[in-house]
């Protein structure tokens, strides 16, 4: 089923909603929607992006008190005059100064990380509200009253059945975005940001600008929500701002469903609808009131953690027939298209790749010492040594992920040292990973379509708008063609993490090809591949070395690479033993000796 039907369903009984419903009915479901608004940015900031926030009530605070003073104050400061108490430019200002607090308070706090970024929410959130109560021409603890109604169209919303269709067509809208969003190369990169940042970080994605962005966004529907709050109210005070609030926001999102964008309509819902009802049907129960809902609601809560903690709308997806769940928006292009654009690959022979002298201490031991070696254009070069030998250390040297104690390496004669995992991903490196990284909740298609993430330029506005379609189709085929050229093409659609270990390190190749590199960086590709899934890569490697790729493997199956690939560097104890053709490192002494103790090497190492 298409991913906008349960929209036009839901857009159909909404437009009914206010006609039909009592005053009473109608004033909760605004409330839901400017509840969900909130909440909407919380599944893309903390069960998309995994950054948990605590502080989005002072955002929805912001949008508030700023449309409130501007729109009741009489004298206004000169340089604000303009806005003239309208409350749509009192809109505009307002979403400024959240976007710019925003990015502020992002560049302070999304750099922490583990339990810091979610106590730094707390104390922005805290200070916000502070300052709502504290600041001069906000009324103090007593608000702001006397709001005017938001006029649309000659017509002033000034009652709850009016601004019922003004809340809910910008939900929709929010929801629309939040989609098209997540489904395009930005929000793949959104969506790699939880679990998968090391990998995210090698395909050339810049995670922190995709922290940034949900934050952003988050912070933005949190205000465009207070906004539409205050001139509902048409009155506001500093209460509904609060930390308490901001955590009854996450109670909404984990009750829904904190990864899924109709888990926050779902968890808003279910929330206020149970509070009302529980606000009546509890002091009546026990005889006097309290808030005792307050006390349920914790337990509630409580008990879903321990028995849905993936929140409600996962566990309603799982009723529904797989042919009537929404799928998402994957468009592929056309074989007709003209396709991406492909790097020239460097001419056969020539160096790509040059360790000179790398030597690598970890205190007192020496992982890595005066290492030299070199990858050609049109090569595949294995680096081999029993286990402790330093291959990995030495892996991670190569890559960029580690600096050198001493000595350098240069890929496309330029130092790799000191740059950052997207440089080195931009410069045409692109590697697969020794403990398998993937996104494992993400469709193999998109998971390797992160890949191709640098051959795109869409951003974040196309993206909402669904202004990337083309680029993103094409993006999608490049994914398609790679993993039909890894034999992975009857996956598409599969979750990466229903995948068999091998099929997911073949993935991860498929998603390294994406990038076009000109250099393939594989750490132990053949662990967990079967006989024939191995003598299958073993086949593609050698068509890309054929086509004039580079490529490296560290790897311990010696019959895999020893017809394979053509030349060996062989380490023991951090220091290069042996280098040369397979049938002089499989009688070399020196590595007999290190390996076996003097026997052949032709068995598994
Ligand atoms: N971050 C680190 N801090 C301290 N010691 C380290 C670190 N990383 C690796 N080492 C040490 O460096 C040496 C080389 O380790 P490395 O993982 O590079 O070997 P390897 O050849 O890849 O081994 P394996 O085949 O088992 O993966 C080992 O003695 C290891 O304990």
């Amino acid at each position: 089923m298409k991913l906008h039907l349960p929209l036009i369903a839901l857009v159909v009984l909404l437009g009914f909603a206010p006609l039909v419903l009592p005053t009473f009915q109608v004033t909760l479901l605004n409330y839901i929607g400017l509840y969900t608004l909130v909440v909407l940015g919380l599944v893309l900031l903390t069960g998309v992006g995994g950054m948990t926030s605590f502080g989005q009530a002072a955002f929805v605070g912001l949008g508030a008190y700023t449309s409130a003073y501007l729109t009741t104050t009489e004298q206004l400061p000169a340089w604000l005059a303009w806005t003239g108490g309208s409350p749509w430019l009192a809109l505009l200002i307002g979403i400024l100064l959240t976007a710019s607090l925003a990015l502020l308070l992002g560049a302070l706090t999304l750099k922490l990380s583990g339990h810091y970024l979610p106590l730094g929410t707390i104390a922005w959130g805290i200070s916000l509200y502070y300052l709502f109560s504290t600041l001069d021409g906000l009324g103090g603890h007593s608000g702001v009253s006397d709001l005017p109604p938001i006029s649309l169209f000659g017509m002033a919303l000034d009652r709850g059945n009016k601004i019922f269709y003004l809340i809910w067509a910008i939900l929709l809208l929010a929801i629309l975005i939040t989609q098209n969003l997540l489904n395009s190369r930005e929000g793949r990169a959104i969506r790699a940001l939880k679990g998968g940042q090391v990998m995210a970080e090698s395909m050339g994605v810049n995670t922190f600008r995709s922290k940034m962005v949900v934050f952003l966004i988050a912070a933005l529907f949190a205000s465009v929500s207070g906004w539409l709050y205050a001139h509902n109210q048409r009155f506001v005070s500093p209460t509904p701002f609060g930390l308490h609030m901001g955590i009854e926001y996450l109670f909404m999102a984990l009750i829904g469903g904190v990864g899924s964008v109709w888990g926050a309509l779902l968890g808003s819902g279910i929330l206020t609808m149970l509070k009302q009802w529980l606000e009546n049907l509890l002091p009546q129960l026990l005889g006097s009131g309290g808030n005792y809902e307050t006390i349920v609601f914790g337990l509630l809560i409580v008990l879903l953690m321990q028995r849905a903690p993936g929140g409600l709308w996962p566990l309603l997806m799982r009723l529904v027939p797989a042919r009537l769940k929404p799928r998402p928006d994957l468009p592929i292009a056309g074989d007709d298209a003209p396709g991406l654009s492909r790097r020239t690959l460097p001419a056969a022979g020539q160096v790509i790749l040059e360790a000179r002298e790398v030597t690598k201490r970890f205190g007192g031991l020496v992982a890595n010492d005066k290492m030299n070696l070199s990858v050609h254009a049109g090569e595949i070069l294995a680096l081999i040594g029993p286990n402790g030998a330093g291959k990995s250390t030495m892996f991670n040297q190569l890559s960029g992920v580690d600096v050198p104690s001493e000595g350098e390496v240069l890929f496309m004669d330029e130092r790799v040292g000191g740059k950052t995992s997207r440089q080195i991903a931009r410069m045409g490196m692109s590697r697969t990973f020794q403990h398998v990284k993937l996104l494992p909740g993400m469709s193999v298609l998109e998971n390797v379509a992160i890949g191709a993430h640098l051959r795109g330029d869409k951003g974040v506005l196309a993206a909402a708008l669904h202004l990337d379609r083309t680029e993103e189709a094409e993006l999608l085929r490049e994914a398609r063609r790679q993993l039909e050229r890894v034999g992975l093409g009857d996956y598409l659609y599969e979750e990466a993490g229903s995948l068999a270990l091998g099929q997911q390190r073949i993935l991860e190749i498929a998603r390294a090809l994406c990038a076009d590199p000109c250099l393939l960086l594989l750490d132990e590709p053949a662990a967990g591949l079967r006989h024939k899934e191995k003598q299958a890569l073993g086949e593609l490697l050698k068509r890309l070395r054929g086509e004039g790729m580079a490529i490296l493997l560290v790897e311990h199956d010696m019959d895999f690479v020893m017809g394979l690939v053509d030349r060996i560097v062989v380490m023991e104890f951090g220091q290069k033993i042996a280098e040369g053709l397979p049938e002089e490192i499989q009688s070399n002494p020196a590595v007999l000796e290190a390996y076996l103790g003097g026997a052949e090497i032709n068995e598994h190492a």
